[in-house]
């Protein structure tokens, strides 16, 4: 492709409105086509004064408007399916953010729609896969210096939770970016959760289970535990320890310049993932543009928005029971043409 890649951006909330500003001012490349939302005003707060974008409140007549290549979905995830499958109906290529689909029956449609097609369309938006620190930590598992992954331990903090957020999304919404970085860290399906529940802390909103520990088995033995703590009310704080048979690595302990002054040492805490992950979404974004316009895709696929679905799915099982609960995994189809 010769032109800038015309995005329609659908939703235009907090995520949305910020992939709008990347798509605009910060991505080379592509230029904002289209965004929908069915909430006109915030559409037009989001495209501001950019030029020569049509705004939609039905995500489809998005996906028609003139010089539209491509379609970034950041809708709430149950608009998902529905999106994909439009995109897909379109030829249209997709960077879709987390979660791909929150069921797995849905999620499973979505592969397999993608499998009867001519070639792969879907990026799902697992964006530490673009972050420096994981990247790092993945190269170094991968050089197989430590020797083998034994366990990761993984925290997860976000200062308060939407007023939507329900016991369930602790896991299905933000423990999904945990189950995607343990699979693609350790290059192993997750094989069954357990989910221990602590007293719910008093800064959390009214019946919430706020924090969790969730406790994940892999395929080849290794333990991952994630605390899941989306009410903590101090910082946004992502990290991921790998302990492996001949060392240990630790990833998400700072990010900011540390002041020493008067005895004391003081460190900036990011207060939301826009401010911890901007650069891996950036790297995202620019990433999915530039192969894109190559007619390809390379990052998260929809088989890993599945995977991710099928796992979180057994955790609000085990949520629910207290119990130890498998995960099953459909087989993979097969791509009819490769
Ligand atoms: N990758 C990350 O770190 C990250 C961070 C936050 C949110 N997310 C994901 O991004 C998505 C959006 O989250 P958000 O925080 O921006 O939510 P939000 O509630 O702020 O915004 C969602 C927007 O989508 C609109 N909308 C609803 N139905 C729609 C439809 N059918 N078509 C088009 N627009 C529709 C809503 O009116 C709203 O403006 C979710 O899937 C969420 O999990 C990812
Ligand atoms: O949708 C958001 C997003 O995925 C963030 O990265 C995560 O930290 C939050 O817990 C989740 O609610």
């Amino acid at each position: 492709m010769s032109g800038l890649l015309g995005v329609a951006v659908l939703g235009a909330g907090h995520m949305g409105a910020d992939h709008v500003r990347r798509l605009d001012r910060v991505v080379s490349g592509a230029r904002v086509a289209a965004v929908a939302d069915p909430d006109p005003e915030r559409a037009e707060e989001a495209v501001g004064g950019i030029e020569k974008v049509t705004v939609h409140t039905e995500a489809e007549a998005a996906l028609d408007a003139p010089g539209v290549d491509a379609v970034l979905v950041a809708s709430p995830g149950e608009a998902h399916e529905e999106a994909l499958l439009a995109a897909f109906a379109r030829g249209l290529p997709v960077l879709c953010e987390k979660p791909m689909v929150p069921d797995s029956a849905g999620a499973l449609r979505v592969v397999e729609a993608e499998a009867r097609l001519d070639r792969r369309l879907a990026q799902i938006g697992f964006m530490r896969r673009y972050d420096t620190e994981y990247r790092r930590l993945k190269s170094l598992l991968d050089g197989g210096r430590l020797g083998r992954p034994l366990m990761l331990h993984c925290v997860h903090r976000n200062v308060s939770s939407p007023p939507h957020f329900t016991s369930s999304m602790l896991v299905t919404s933000s423990v999904s970016h945990e189950i995607d970085a343990a699979r693609w860290l350790l290059g192993q399906e997750l094989s069954a959760v357990t989910v221990l529940r602590p007293r719910p802390s008093a800064g959390a909103p009214e019946g919430l289970l706020d924090p969790q520990l969730v406790l994940f088995e892999t395929e080849g033995g290794a333990v991952v535990d994630v605390e899941i703590f989306v009410n903590c009310g101090f910082g946004y704080e992502v990290r991921c320890e790998a302990v492996c048979e001949a060392g240990s690595a630790r990833i998400g302990q700072a990010h900011t310049m540390v002041v020493t002054s008067a005895g004391d040492a003081r460190e900036e805490v990011p207060q939301d993932y826009l401010v911890r992950f901007a650069d891996a979404y950036d790297r995202q974004v620019q990433t999915w543009v530039d192969a894109t316009r190559r007619g390809r895709v390379t990052g998260p696929g929809s088989w890993d928005g599945y995977a991710a679905a099928a796992v979180a799915e057994a955790g609000v099982r085990a949520l629910e029971t207290g119990a130890r609960t498998p995960v099953e995994l459909a087989p993979r189809p097969s791509r009819r043409h490769p």
